[in-house]
């Protein structure tokens, strides 16, 4: 399968806290997406997958790294060129209302991101626009309603057909269900798969919801205080998650029936992240982790294949496959 997007060792930072302080957001991370796969990105709270998302479009400014789109290095593109790429890869903000203008109806909204890529024609625009409604299920009557009309969802699925406007390869999905009501996620859900199906655009899925990424992702990567951890095929990351952080973060997921959720013995994940201005020596886990030895304080973790798509950063990957295995 052909990468569509290959990110190599990303690094971004902000200004801590503190004199010379920094926080490093994102630290050294590497991650592939092919065409027309859903890829999953996850983790708690700040460890950086926004950040990771943002600097991928260009929204923040890494600090080292490459961003490749289609095999060629963004760094190396400038002008017309280095646009097109960038339009190419479409950010799908958490916050349907944030990303569209009140005062706009649906069509105009539309209507401006086609004016970007260059639809000249006012009637080519205008069957464009009913194209898109359809391509995210929407009537054609909500053209002329304006978008703070809308329900969440709708709103939702307005900002995605004004992404899909410029025709992209990629988006990147920061958190895009978890906002709306429980009852319509499924449908907003269904259609990045739909998109995915009919457009083959590849989709880097950022979600807190473990269970919705398991549901629509072939690949996962799971991000702890700005790395990635572990990584793979979701069968194989959730079916043999092999990282004890990963462990941790699939025990804490809450179950659906409260009488099971009370006699949960797995403990919620102890602790509290780490600041990622003052991050532990070696393992970035180590503090929270029951495994820990000394030698994690000392020296970074190995990357260790449990098959040549499952890689899992964590001295002791080895051992806790085998075990999920003996306990299976
Ligand atoms: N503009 C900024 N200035 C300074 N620090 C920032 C900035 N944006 C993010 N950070 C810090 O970078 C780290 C990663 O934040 P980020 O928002 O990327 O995490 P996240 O995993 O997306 O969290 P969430 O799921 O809550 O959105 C956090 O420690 C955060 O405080």
């Amino acid at each position: 399968m052909k990468a569509v997007l290959e990110v190599e060792h990303l690094v971004t930072s902000f200004p801590g806290v503190g004199r010379g302080k920094t926080v490093r957001a994102v630290n050294d991370v590497s991650i592939v997406l092919h065409s027309g796969e859903i890829v999953g990105l996850v983790g708690e709270s700040g460890c950086g997958k926004s950040t990771l998302g943002r600097s991928i479009v260009g929204l923040e400014k890494p600090e080292s790294g490459r961003v490749i789109f289609d095999g060629v290095d963004l760094g190396s593109l400038s002008g017309n060129r280095l646009r097109a790429a960038r339009r190419a890869v479409q950010y799908v903000f958490q916050d349907p209302y944030a990303s569209l203008n009140d005062r706009q109806t649906v069509g105009e909204a539309i209507d401006e991101a086609l004016i970007i890529v260059g639809v000249a024609s006012k009637a080519e625009r205008s069957a464009r626009i009913g194209q898109l409604l359809d391509q995210v299920g929407l009537a054609s009557a909500v053209r002329d309603r304006f978008t703070r009309e809308l329900s969440g969802g709708q709103r939702q699925r307005v900002a995605i057909a004004r992404s899909l406007a410029v025709e992209p390869r990629v988006l990147i999905c920061d958190e895009p269900v978890s906002a709306l009501d429980l009852s319509i996620r499924a449908q907003v859900m269904n259609l990045f798969l739909d998109l995915r199906d009919q457009l083959g655009v590849a989709c880097l899925f950022i979600a807190h919801d473990l269970a919705l990424v398991r549901q629509a992702a072939t690949r996962v990567y799971v991000m702890y205080l700005g790395k990635i951890v572990e990584g793979g095929g979701s069968d194989e990351v959730y079916g043999r998650p092999s990282h004890p952080y990963t462990q941790m973060l699939l025990a804490s997921v809450p179950e659906a029936d409260p009488m099971i959720e009370r006699r949960r013995k797995i403990p919620l994940i102890k602790g509290e992240i780490p600041s990622p201005t003052n991050p532990p020596s070696g393992c970035f886990f180590r503090t929270r982790c029951p495994l820990a030895v000394g030698e994690c304080a000392r020296i970074e973790p190995p990357t260790i294949f449990l098959t040549p798509t499952h890689r899992i950063a964590c001295r002791f990957a080895n051992e806790i496959a085998q075990k999920s295995l003996t306990d299976a």
